[in-house]
C-alpha cells in the first residue's frame, strides 16, 4: 500500500494514498484501508483548541483511524502525560504506529483493541469518541473509561437519527421518539445531551456541556464528567421535551412531556425528545476558547473557528431557534431578510445552526409581528 504524507495543524501524517483507492476519478475516505477524511479538519481544529483548555493528564483515542487527532492533541493540546491510541483495524495499527513515531511523540501507547472493551478497562482524564456514524454504542463505556473528573468528546454523524427523520433509528439509538421540528439541527444536539446524561447518571455521574456545536452535517461536542450520585440527579432534571406549536410556530421546552396545546394559541403542538433543556455551552469555557485563538493562528481555519466560537458565544443565553421561511409559510406571507428580522426583534441573534435561523428572547406574538413587517417592507 503507497503512503503519502499530509500536514494537518502541527502534525505530519502518512496516510493511504487516495489515487489507489479512487473510482472513476471519484473518493470517498469511506473507500481506504484507513480512514481519513479532510473535510473533519475543522471538527479537529475546534477540538484541539478545547483539548488545549482542559490540558488532560492522560487522552485515549478510542477510533484513532491514523492517529491524527491523538498526535495533534500531543503536538498542540498541552496534554501533560499520556496518549492512548486504539483502534480495532490491524492496518490502521500499522499506520498509528509510523505516525506517533515520525511526530516523536514519547509518552503513548498503540493498542488493536474494540473500543468498547478497552474503555472499560482503562481510566483517563479525556476520552475522544470519533465512530463512523453513531456514537450511541460506545457512550456507556466512554464514560466508564474516565477518572473521577474527566472529559468526553463526541462526534455524530448519524443526523437522520438524532434529529428524528428516521424514527425508527431515533428510538433504537436514542430512545428519542416523536415528530421532526423546524429547529431539527439544535433537536439533534439536544437529543444527544440527553442520551450521554442518562448514560453518565446509570453510572452516578452528572454531565456539565462545556462546547457543543453542529457543522457541515456532523455534531461535535465536549462535556465534563462529575461524580456523584447528586450530580447525576441534578443533570436528569435537565432532560425534557422539544415542542413546537404547528398554527403559530412557538417553539419551546419543557420538563412537562405531555404538553398537548400550545400555551400561546392553543394550538396542537409536535413533540420531540426526551432532550437536554440545559445550556449548550458553558460561558467561560468558550471565553478562554476566545482568548486561545492568536495561539492558534497557524491554523488555514482559524477565522472559521473564530466566527464559530463567537457565534456559540452570542447564542447561548437564547433557548430554541426559529426559522423565518417556517414562519413565515406559516403565516403565508413573503419571507423577510435575516437582517431585517434581527433589527426588528432587537434582542436576537443568528444561529450557527442555520442560516435561515435567528435566536431570540422575544414572545412568539412579537416575532410574529416583525415577520409581518418584514414581508410587507419587501412588497413595497
Ligand atoms: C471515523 S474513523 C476515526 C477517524 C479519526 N479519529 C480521525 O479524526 O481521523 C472511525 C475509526 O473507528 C474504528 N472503529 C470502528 N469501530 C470500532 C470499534 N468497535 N473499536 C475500535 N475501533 C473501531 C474504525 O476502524 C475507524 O478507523
Ligand atoms: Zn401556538
Amino acid at each position: 500500500m503507497k503512503l503519502v504524507e499530509i500536514i494537518e495543524g502541527k502534525a505530519k501524517i502518512l496516510i493511504p494514498d487516495p489515487a489507489q483507492f479512487s473510482r472513476e476519478g471519484k473518493f470517498d475516505p469511506a473507500w481506504s484501508p484507513v480512514f481519513y477524511n479532510p473535510r473533519m479538519t475543522f471538527n479537529r481544529d475546534v477540538s484541539v483548541i478545547a483539548v488545549s483548555i482542559i490540558s488532560p493528564s492522560s487522552v485515549l483515542d478510542a477510533m484513532s483511524a491514523t492517529g491524527i487527532r491523538g498526535i495533534r492533541y500531543a503536538l498542540e493540546s498541552n496534554v501533560k502525560d499520556e496518549i492512548i491510541f486504539n483502534d480495532k483495524n490491524p492496518i490502521s495499527i500499522e499506520i498509528i504506529s509510523k505516525n506517533v513515531k515520525n511526530n516523536g511523540l514519547v509518552n503513548s501507547k498503540v493498542v488493536k483493541s474494540d473500543a468498547n472493551s478497552l474503555m472499560h478497562q482503562v481510566k483517563v482524564e479525556y476520552t475522544d469518541l470519533d465512530p463512523f456514524g453513531s456514537p450511541a454504542p460506545f457512550l456507556f463505556a466512554g464514560i466508564s473509561s474516565l477518572r473521577r473528573r474527566g472529559y468526553l468528546g463526541v462526534t455524530a454523524t448519524d443526523l437522520s437519527a438524532l434529529e428524528g427523520k428516521s424514527k425508527t433509528s431515533s428510538i433504537r439509538k436514542y430512545g428519542a421518539s416523536g415528530g421532526k421540528l423546524s429547529f431539527s439541527r439544535e433537536a439533534g444536539l439536544r437529543v444527544l445531551l440527553a442520551k450521554i446524561a442518562r448514560e453518565a447518571a446509570v453510572q452516578e455521574k452528572g454531565i456539565k456541556p462545556l462546547v457543543s456545536f453542529y457543522n457541515d452535517y456532523y455534531y461535535r461536542l465536549f462535556v465534563r464528567m462529575d461524580d456523584g450520585a447528586k450530580k447525576a440527579d441534578a443533570t436528569l432534571e435537565k432532560l425534557g421535551t422539544l415542542y413546537e406549536c404547528e398554527a403559530c410556530g412557538y417553539s419551546f421546552m419543557s420538563q412537562d412531556n405531555c404538553i398537548k396545546k400550545c400555551p400561546y394559541c392553543s394550538g396542537n403542538v409536535r413533540r420531540f425528545g426526551p432532550a437536554w433543556t440545559g445550556e449548550l455551552n458553558d460561558q467561560e469555557f468558550l471565553d478562554k476558547m476566545k482568548e486561545r485563538i492568536p495561539s492558534f493562528s497557524y491554523l488555514p481555519n482559524i477565522g472559521r473557528a473564530s466566527k464559530l466560537i463567537e457565534s456559540l458565544i452570542a447564542e447561548n443565553k437564547y433557548e430554541l431557534y426559529y426559522r423565518t421561511d417556517v414562519l413565515s409559510s406559516k403565516m403565508k406571507i413573503n419571507m423577510p431578510t435575516m437582517e431585517f428580522m434581527i433589527n426588528c426583534l432587537g434582542n436576537a441573534v443568528r444561529t450557527h445552526f442555520d442560516p435561515r435561523g435567528f435566536k431570540t428572547s422575544r414572545s412568539i406574538s412579537e416575532v410574529r409581528e416583525c415577520i409581518k413587517a418584514g414581508s410587507t417592507n419587501l412588497q413595497t
